[in-house]
């Protein structure tokens, strides 16, 4: 008998299909973000990364252009299981021949290139409007700004931006999540909090009120506590957030990025909150380390609790967009990529293998001793010989791909100036 036969009858005594499971994980899309390859550099800016989010470290064989940064996904990604799409930010317009357009006026052509990837490997794409790193941020503000023209400039940048994620559903044949997420704030205590908020309301009020296919376009707002430099208010606030995604449930989805609250608060508890009123709901699954650090996700208990929330929740899979938000910079970039897909993967089969009904059940009728029980007895089930096979099944190793990025870092990223 192998392990994978051996652990399909322990967990069939608990009630749980582990072939079925295998099945349903390989159909679930997980976003994978393009900024964990170059520090959310970009390609159309030369200077460092600024609005309220950070990279630390200075590991040697960051992607320069698109085409290593195309290339270092590429490896990634086939040591990766489940199924992928690919999320871009807009700041990684690529242009041809000297080209250059501001990120008002970004149309779908300067994406081209990202689409012909996506298209060639049979994935769907999502995309953000970058409100960062660019002179255009006015004293830390772009949608909420005081400034007609700072305003302006922001709202015809999403605007472009609505069109872009069209042309991606268009093209890919899968829905394009578009994500809004600013770090609009200010450092110390605010006389006025409403004023931004409502002029943060309006412009992104301006942006939907572009035409676009809701059932191509599915465009998202982003909350957040605090961000660096801007401790003592955040625009974009989780009651800003929320509020506007109800109001607007027709065209707009709240998204939930788990660095974005305070360190007790936890994510995996708010989706079922927020599937109970939204029809569909977004994440941005990261790890904060006492804030919104951004480090890779590991396969630790909150990362087990969300996917578990997913899987739980009535048609949760089917209404949530999944992707990932982490960036180090102080480990090899492409073993960072795998190792929080991989970690999140491993979630979902973990969640998948869960006696949920069971555990349900036994809460339903108040046997809370044996609920409790049955969930420890979980806790160490064999489900690294399930992973085992789920990797077989798609195609890549369990263990010991490193081997295969150790030999890309000294053929390929360490020859990078
Ligand atoms: C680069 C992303 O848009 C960014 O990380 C945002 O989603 C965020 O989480 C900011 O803290
Ligand atoms: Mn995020």
């Amino acid at each position: 008998m192998t392990r994978y036969e051996s652990a399909k009858e322990i967990y069939a005594k608990l009630g749980v299909d582990t072939d079925a499971a295998i099945a349903k994980c390989k159909e679930i899309p997980v976003s994978l973000h393009c900024w964990q390859g170059d520090d959310v550099t970009g390609f159309d800016h030369d200077g460092p990364l600024t609005g309220g989010i950070q990279t630390t470290g200075n590991y040697p064989g960051k992607a320069r252009t698109p085409e290593e940064l195309l290339a270092d996904m590429d490896k990634a990604m086939s040591l990766m299981p489940g199924k992928k799409k690919i999320n871009v930010h807009a700041c990684y317009a690529i242009f041809e021949d000297g080209e250059f357009v501001d990120r008002d006026k970004l149309e779908p052509k300067h994406f081209q290139k990202w689409v012909d990837f996506a298209k060639e490997r049979g994935m769907g794409l999502d995309f953000n409007p970058t409100f960062f790193s660019h002179p255009m941020v006015k004293d830390g503000l772009t949608l909420s700004s005081p400034d007609e023209e700072v305003r302006n400039f922001w709202i015809e940048h999403g605007k472009a931006c609505i069109r872009i994620s069209q042309y991606f559903a268009e093209q890919t044949g899968v829905p394009c999540v578009m994500n809004i997420w600013t770090g609009d704030g200010f450092k110390d205590i605010p006389a006025d909090r409403m004023g931004p908020r409502v002029r943060y309301k309006e412009s992104i009020d301006a942006i939907l009120s572009e035409p676009f296919d809701t059932n191509l376009v599915k465009p998202c707002v982003e909350s957040k506590v605090f961000g660096i430099g801007v401790e003592a208010y955040t625009v974009g606030s989780a009651e800003f957030s929320l509020s506007y995604a109800a109001m607007n449930k027709d065209k707009c989805l709240p998204l939930m990025d788990n660095g974005h609250y305070h360190p007790t608060e936890v994510v995996s508890d708010k989706i079922p909150a927020l599937l109970t009123f939204f029809p569909e709901i977004a994440l941005h699954v990261t790890r904060p380390i006492r804030w919104d650090s951004d480090h890779v996700v590991l396969f630790d208990d909150e990362t087990k609790e969300i996917a578990k929330e997913i899987v739980r929740c009535e048609n949760g899979i089917d209404r949530t967009y999944i992707a990932l938000d982490y960036f180090d910079a102080s480990i090899n970039r492409i073993s960072a990529w795998i190792t929080g897909f991989r970690s999140f993967q491993k979630a979902l089969l973990d969640a998948l293998c869960q006696p949920s009904e069971m555990l349900k059940e036994l809460q339903d009728t108040n046997q809370m001793s044996k609920k409790m029980v049955v969930m420890e007895q979980c806790k160490t089930l064999p489900i690294g010989d399930v992973w085992e096979e789920y990797c077989r099944q798609c195609g890549v190793e369990a263990e010991g791909w490193f081997d295969e990025i150790q030999k890309y870092e000294d053929e390929v990223l360490s020859k990078r100036a």
